[in-house]
């Protein structure tokens, strides 16, 4: 069958009555849920086409289930035959036809070739904003109460609201996931320079569509909940042996305990109730550092500690300089912003924000897009000594003034090198020009991250002082010892097959699939539906109502598993992850490293598993086999050959995957990457697609 035949079948509406799992309780009846089964039948449709082209592959090639075993070379030459000849190289369906309804419409062809349609920032273009009078924030624009990530980490989340819908993709533009991209100042009506990209009204809800109504549940309230934790793992004790390397001038010496901290009371009860008895290398490094008021950029491991890194030694400043209770006002001035790049980091950060303050008069406060921005605007107005923010949110804050600056005394970047790449580096900078925002010399910054590519910690130089230290735990941009990593060489039409062979071996063990597009995880999400498999789905175009209830199926344990996008990488510290499946490994090493360390976190163990498919990842091969063999892991045979292959001595051409020059041929841009294994400034299309 032809290209033409395939497009053309897959995108006939089919009925079907099958709702999966995920999203069983909210459908049952009405248009919305006619809406979704639709969506739904298109895809059960498609994936049994899918399926039977997938079967006829395997017949075609009877080997196709032990890819892992051939021959590289041997493999490429029967993908991509198959490739060639049932879904065209090349093609991109994702580039035809396709608007803002493309999902619900059943335009659902194009998972496995899509790109630029199923970006963000497509999403947002030629819609037009209004801006909304201050004054309304007081007004109640309705609530969707449900489900959220404000629940302690074992308390289970239930409650899908009634009437719920799956029009996250519905170009609504109410709650949608993303923004990026388009960062032009906009000069508003009033004449007022309002820092705002169109992305960022859209975040904001600042936009033509309907409005963006939901309110997050309010986090919880009792001591148990808020200082709920999980325990440290086996390997916890081993942090002690990790190499850490300190460079800068007049360097503070680690401490060892808590005790050495000389911290308050209060932070030293917090502390102990949060079940820390022993700091992890970053806290030792980094608290005396900030504490001593040095501007830092610290990397370290996913889950080592980073978060309490800098909140304690924050927090404790704060103390010192009694910090008095915040009250009501119209125009706060938090001594303290915190900036991470998706809305469940920041809300988590919150949370430990929340923990640690508790039972002194810091109040932190949390905004984050794809809520009612009258919530936000609530939530501050009632006292925020420590404003924790998405940057889209934030901006439209500061420019409605709601916010001063003049009280900053620390700005914290979390995944400082997302934060100050092509994506939300705009939006940072704007940041520290804002008026009223004291000068690097004046506040103190601070950036943490698992991974700094070297242009990235150049950009830095910006924010911060000169004098700056740089702390570095083990290998900078390494993964986590504690997980272990395995490779297989699938090719992508036997990704699903293999996938449900995994999870049926792990049972209900709490598992991370990550996919590149927001399609293929909806897509991914119910095919594992079908199978039986309870599944949830993140990623940026569900409405923030629909992620935080997904993210709370997961931590519950009621969905064991969770399809994401890149969304879900970066920062979420979730009990009992025991797996990671990249079902497409991402564009960078940086973030195969981020994604991995959702497992292994805080000594525990866990388990990566990725598909690797010489069609499309061979590119990574070479930083692959040095980030395995940077944590001890099994290099496979095939791998080594493919990495081998790839290296072209004092070649600095267009070769994607080149060691000594990173390119992603997706934006057609290059950049000099001395490591070859670290992100490049241009995020791509699937960076795009996922970040909010
Ligand atoms: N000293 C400690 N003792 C016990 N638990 C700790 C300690 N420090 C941090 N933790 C816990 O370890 C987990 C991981 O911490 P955190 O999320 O701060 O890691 P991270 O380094 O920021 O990870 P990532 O790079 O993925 O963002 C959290 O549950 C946290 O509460």
């Amino acid at each position: 069958m032809g290209d033409e035949d395939w497009e053309a079948e897959i995108i006939k509406p089919h009925m079907s009555s099958y709702v999966p799992v995920f999203e069983k309780d909210r459908y049952s009846s009405g248009a919305h849920g006619d809406t979704f089964n639709r969506t739904l039948a298109s895809l059960s449709e498609m994936d049994d086409r899918y399926s039977r082209r997938d079967h006829f592959m395997r017949s075609r090639f009877a080997s196709g289930r032990s890819l892992g075993n051939r021959d590289p070379g041997e493999s490429n030459k029967r993908e991509h035959t198959s490739t060639m000849g049932d879904f065209g190289v090349g093609r991109s369906f994702g580039n035809r036809g396709f608007s803002n309804n493309k999902f619900e419409e059943g335009d659902s062809c194009s998972f496995w070739r899509e790109s630029s349609n199923d970006r963000e920032d497509n999403q947002t273009r030629n819609r037009g904003f209004s801006k909304r009078d201050d004054s309304k924030y007081e007004q109640d624009e309705g609530t969707q109460r449900s489900g959220g990530i404000f629940g302690s980490r074992r308390s289970a989340l239930s409650g899908v609201g009634k009437g719920d819908t799956y029009q996250s993709r519905s170009g609504s533009g109410s709650g949608r996931g993303g923004y990026k991209g388009l960062n032009e100042e906009v000069i508003t009506a009033s004449g007022k320079n309002s820092w705002k990209s169109e992305a960022e009204r859209r975040e904001s809800g600042d936009t033509q569509g309907p409005k963006v109504t939901y309110i997050p549940p309010p986090p919880p309230e009792d001591e148990d909940s808020i200082f709920a934790h999980y325990q440290t793992g086996i390997n916890f004790d081993k942090y002690d042996t990790i190499l850490v390397e300190v460079s800068g001038h007049d360097v503070p010496p680690a401490i060892l305990t808590f005790e050495e901290a000389n911290l308050c009371q209060t932070l030293n009860s917090n502390i102990a109730k949060a079940g820390y008895t022993k700091l992890t290398p970053v806290q030792k490094y980094s608290i005396p550092i900030i504490l001593g008021g040095r501007d830092l950029m610290a990397c370290a491991q996913t889950g080592s500690g980073k978060t309490a890194a800098f909140l304690l030694p924050i927090l404790a400043h704060m103390m010192r300089d009694g910090v008095t209770a915040s009250r009501f006002k119209e125009l706060q001035e938090p001594e303290c912003i915190i900036v991470a790049p998706t809305r469940e980091l920041i809300s988590q950060i919150y949370l430990e924000a929340r923990k640690f303050s508790f039972g002194t008069c810091v109040r932190a406060v949390v905004i984050y897009g794809g809520t009612q921005l009258g919530h936000s605007i609530r939530q501050i107005v009632q006292g925020c000594n420590i404003l924790c923010a998405t940057p889209g949110r934030l901006m439209d804050i500061i420019g409605k003034e709601k916010i001063g600056l003049r009280q900053v005394k620390y700005i914290v970047l979390d995944e400082a090198d997302r934060m100050l790449d092509m994506g939300f580096g705009p939006e940072m900078k704007k940041l520290i020009s804002c008026p009223g925002m004291p000068s690097k010399e004046q506040r103190q910054t601070l950036m943490f991250s698992a991974t700094f590519p070297e242009e990235i910690q150049r950009l830095a130089g910006e924010f911060l002082k000169s004098n700056y230290l740089f702390v570095a735990v083990g290998q900078v941009g390494g993964a986590c010892r504690d997980v272990q990593q395995t490779i297989l060489q699938v090719g992508q039409y036997s990704k699903r097959e293999k996938l449900v062979e995994i999870l049926r071996n792990i049972g209900d063990e709490r598992t991370m699939v990550f996919v590149e597009t927001k399609k293929k995880a909806d897509f991914i999400a119910t095919f594992l539906c079908q199978e039986k498999i309870s599944t949830t789905s993140i990623h940026g175009d569900r409405e923030q109502r629909e992620r935080e209830q997904a993210l709370g199926d997961f931590r519950c344990g009621k969905c064991p598993v969770l399809v994401a996008t890149s969304v879900a990488a970066r920062g979420l510290d979730i009990e009992n992850v025991q797996h990671v499946i990249n079902f497409d490994l991402p564009s960078t090493i940086d973030e195969y490293v981020h994604r991995i360390g959702r497992t292994g976190r805080c000594g525990n163990t866990g388990r990566a598993i990725s598909f690797f498919d010489t069609e499309s990842d061979n590119h990574l091969a070479q930083p692959l086999v040095k980030v395995l063999s940077d944590a001890q892991q099994e290099v496979p045979a095939w791998l080594e050959e493919i990495a081998f292959s790839m290296y072209v001595p004092g070649f600095s051409g267009s070769t994607r995957g080149n060691v000594f020059v990173s390119i992603d041929t997706r934006k057609g841009k290059s950049s000099l990457n001395t490591a070859g294994f670290s992100s490049s400034q241009a995020p791509n299309p699937v960076d795009d697609e996922s970040w909010d």
